[in-house]
């Protein structure tokens, strides 16, 4: 086989899919994170959660979040809709189960941005599907500056925020992986690396059984 029909064999290995779940205080920066993999990164979409908070300015609905009322949300939890949900800041999320079981199947990769309660559910489901990363800020100090800079919550919904942070913070060690958030360019490549080597665990890689026994078969001594 030449070099190059062995890579595209490697490159079309059935794989599936995996749940890249990214976690952390209010203003660590999951959001910037999340998009710029989302920009750099073509085999992995979001899971697009339900909420029933407001959108801030700039989110649009169906892209940023399902946006619901209150009804609507006991609604979908009432009929299991949702492979998790929790109450954050008073309001409700939750992730629509549909999507995600079907596409997971066919090696697609999702990415999540929930807190830590959505993290132990969807762990405690899909265990082996899962990789937890969870951002910390370089300091108290900068996330308060970070949440301020945002320029999209009140005075007193930062402050809310912010006394949460510390309780947030002290479900660190229910994740895989842990990122500090200094320089965005450099959490962005680590959290990049992290997504490349988990694609490469060996149970994920499906399609590898069929490759290894074609790799093992006896040579016939036929040219390549
Ligand atoms: N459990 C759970 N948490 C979610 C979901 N969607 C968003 N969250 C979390 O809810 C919290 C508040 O999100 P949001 O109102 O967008 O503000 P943010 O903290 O600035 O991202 C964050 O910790 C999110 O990770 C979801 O579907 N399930
Ligand atoms: N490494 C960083 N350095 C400086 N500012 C950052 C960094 N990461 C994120 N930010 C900024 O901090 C604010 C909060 O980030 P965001 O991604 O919305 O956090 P989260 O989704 O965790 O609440 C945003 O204004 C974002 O541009």
């Amino acid at each position: 086989m030449s070099d190059s029909a062995s890579s595209k064999a490697t490159d079309t290995l059935a794989r599936r899919g995996l749940m890249f779940i990214m976690s952390s205080p209010s203003g660590a920066g999951k959001t910037t994170i999340s998009r710029m993999l989302l920009e750099h990164d073509p085999h992995i979409c979001i899971s697009v959660s339900c909420t029933t908070r407001p959108p801030r300015p700039g989110e649009v609905d169906g892209k940023d979040y399902h946006f619901v009322d209150r009804t609507e949300f006991d609604r979908m939890v009432e009929n299991e809709e949702f492979l998790e949900w929790a109450e954050v800041f008073g309001h409700c999320y939750g992730t629509p189960k549909a999507q995600v079981k079907a596409g997971l199947k066919d090696g697609q990769d999702y990415l999540f941005d929930i807190d830590w309660q959505g993290t132990q559910q969807l762990y405690q489901k899909l265990e082996r599907d899962v990789v937890r990363v969870f951002l910390l800020p370089p300091s108290i100090d900068e996330l308060r500056r970070r949440l301020t800079g945002r320029g999209t919550d009140s005075a007193e919904v930062i402050a809310g925020r912010m006394d949460r942070a510390r309780s947030e913070i002290s479900h660190w060690d229910g994740y895989d992986y842990v990122v500090v958030n200094d320089d965005i360019q450099a959490c962005f490549e680590k959290v990049t690396e992290i997504l490349a080597a988990e694609r490469m665990r060996r149970a994920r890689q499906t399609g590898l059984i069929g490759f290894v026994r074609e790799l093992m078969r006896p040579d016939d001594g036929a040219p390549a």
